[in-house]
C-alpha cells in the first residue's frame, strides 16, 4: 500500500517534548493561536495538544487561513510549514512536483515500514513507480485481484463463519482486528499464493509484527471507520442496504453509487494517511504567498483538509454521503488536491482501484448479512500514527439478519 508523513509531525512534536518543557495556549477572538515564546518558540502551546493532534491541526489551520508556520525552540533550527490549502497542495504535489521530494526524513519513516516506493525519491522512485505501475495494471494482476477480492472461499469460509460464531455466541469482537486479519490473508494470497488463515474462529495468534503497519492496514482501516460511521448514522446504513437489495449486481460494483459516496465521505473525514511530508529541493514561493527554503519541512495536513469549512462548507464536520452525489444522481468528482485520500499528482496511489473493490465487496457482504452494535463508542479515537487507526479498536456485538 501506501503512505505519508504524520510521523514527521509526530516525531517532531515528541522530540520537542523530550528536549523542552512547559506550555500555554493563547486564545484570541475565540480562535486558538500558538504563541511564539522567547526561547521556547511555539513548542509550549503545541505540547498540550499532542494527544489530540489531528483535531488540533484542524483548529489551527482553520484559524490561520489554511497555512501555518511553526517556529520551534530557539537554536533548534525547527521551522515547519503546515498547510491544508488546496492551491499549495496542487502546487507541491502536481504543478511543481519536481521541486518537492519527500526528503531524507521520509526514508527513516517508510524504510521502517519496509515499503521502498513510499520512501524513494527522484530516479529511484521513477524506476520503482514504473515497475509497480506495470504490475498493478497488468491484466493478470487485475484479474487475480478480482478473483481474490471476490474470493467467496475466503469470505464464506473465514470471515462469515467468524461473524456467524460471534453472533451465535453473543461474543464481542473487535472489527478492526477482524478486518486487519482478513486483509492480511487476502493480500498474502494475492502476493504469494499462501493463505496464513489468520481469520478463523477463536482468532489465532498471528505471527505478523503488531508494531509494524504495512499494505494490510490500509483497506482494513477504511472499513473500520466506515462501519463505525454507519453505526452512528443508521439512516445511511438503511439507504445502502436498500440499494444493495434492489440494484446489487456482484459483477458491477460501480452501480453502487451511494455506497461509493459513503466511502468517500468516510475517507474525507478519516483519511488513511492524515499527514504527508515534503521537503523542497530549491527555494520557492507557494500560491498562498509563503516562502519555503530548500530542505525545509512542509507538512500537508490531509486530516484537516477534509474538515475545513472554507473548503467543504459549514457542514464540513458532518458525515453526509449526499455531498458526493451530483444533481443527476451520479458521483460528484472532487479534485485530488481537495480530496486527498489516495494522494494527488504523479505519486497518486497505484492500488486505488483494487482497494476500493476489496472494500466494497467486504462491505456489501457484511451489510447484507449482519447488524452491529458498537459497545464502546465513547472510546473511539484515532491513535497518533502514520496510518489513521482506532486507538482501542472497534468493539461490536454482531446480530445476524434474518
Ligand atoms: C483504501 C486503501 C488505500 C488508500 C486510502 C491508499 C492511499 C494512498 C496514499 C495516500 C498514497 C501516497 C503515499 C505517499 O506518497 O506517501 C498511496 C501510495 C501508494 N499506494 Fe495506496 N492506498 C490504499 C491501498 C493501496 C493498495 C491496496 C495498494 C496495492 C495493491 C496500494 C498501492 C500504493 C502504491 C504502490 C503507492 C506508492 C505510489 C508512489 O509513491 O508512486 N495502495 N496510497
Amino acid at each position: 500500500m501506501a503512505t505519508i508523513g504524520l510521523p514527521e509531525v509526530f516525531v517532531a512534536f515528541i522530540s520537542f517534548l523530550v528536549f523542552n518543557c512547559s506550555f500555554l495556549l493563547k486564545k484570541s477572538q475565540s480562535q486558538p493561536i500558538l504563541k511564539n515564546w522567547p526561547l521556547f518558540g511555539m513548542l509550549p502551546g503545541m505540547l498540550a495538544h499532542i494527544p489530540r493532534i489531528f483535531d488540533f491541526s484542524v483548529e489551527v489551520l482553520e484559524a490561520t487561513n489554511l497555512t501555518f508556520s511553526f517556529e520551534g525552540p530557539w537554536l533548534s533550527g525547527t521551522h515547519m510549514l503546515f498547510t491544508a490549502d488546496p492551491r499549495n497542495i496542487d502546487h507541491i504535489l502536481s504543478l511543481n512536483f519536481g521541486n518537492y521530494p519527500k526528503g531524507p526524513e521520509a526514508k527513516k519513516i517508510f524504510n521502517a515500514l519496509g515499503d521502498r516506493i513510499l520512501s524513494a525519491d527522484m530516479e529511484l522512485w521513477e524506476n520503482l513507480r514504473k515497475s509497480n505501475h506495470a504490475i498493478f495494471h497488468h491484466p493478470d494482476f487485475l484479474k487475480l485481484s478480482v478473483l481474490v477480492s471476490r474470493n467467496t472461499i475466503k469470505l464464506k469460509e473465514s470471515l462469515i463463519p467468524c461473524l456467524d460464531n460471534a453472533a451465535h455466541e453473543k461474543t464481542i469482537i473487535d472489527l478492526q482486528d477482524v478486518f486487519k486479519r482478513f486483509m492480511f490473508d487476502t493480500s498474502s494470497i494475492l502476493m504469494t499464493g499462501y493463505d496464513p488463515m489468520s481469520v478463523s474462529i477463536g482468532m489465532p495468534e498471528v505471527l505478523f509484527d503488531e508494531a509494524v503497519e504495512t499494505g494490510r492496514d490500509t483497506t482494513s482501516s477504511v472499513l473500520t471507520w466506515f462501519f463505525w460511521l454507519l453505526s452512528k448514522h443508521p439512516q445511511v446504513l438503511t439507504k445502502i442496504r436498500k440499494v444493495i437489495n434492489t440494484k446489487y449486481d456482484p459483477t458491477d460494483l460501480e452501480k453502487l453509487v451511494y455506497l461509493h459516496a459513503a466511502l468517500s465521505e468516510t475517507m474525507r473525514l478519516y483519511p488513511l494517511l492524515p499527514f504527508n511530508h515534503k521537503s523542497p529541493a530549491k527555494p520557492d514561493v507557494l500560491p498562498s504567498g509563503h516562502k519555503v527554503e530548500a530542505n525545509s519541512k512542509i507538512v500537508i495536513c490531509i486530516y484537516a483538509l477534509g474538515r475545513m469549512r472554507s473548503i467543504w462548507g459549514e457542514d464540513a464536520l458532518d458525515f453526509k454521503p449526499e455531498r458526493w452525489i451530483s444533481d443527476s444522481g451520479g458521483l460528484r468528482h472532487e479534485p485530488s488536491y481537495k480530496f486527498m485520500a489516495f494522494n494527488a499528482g504523479p505519486r497518486a496511489c497505484l492500488g486505488k482501484h483494487v482497494a476500493l473493490m476489496q472494500i466494497k465487496i467486504v462491505a456489501v457482504e457484511i451489510i447484507q448479512k449482519y447488524d452491529f452494535e458498537v459497545t464502546k463508542g465513547d472510546k473511539i479515537k484515532p491513535v497518533p500514527s502514520v496510518i489513521l487507526r482506532m486507538k482501542h479498536g472497534l468493539s461490536v456485538k454482531v446480530t445476524k439478519k434474518i
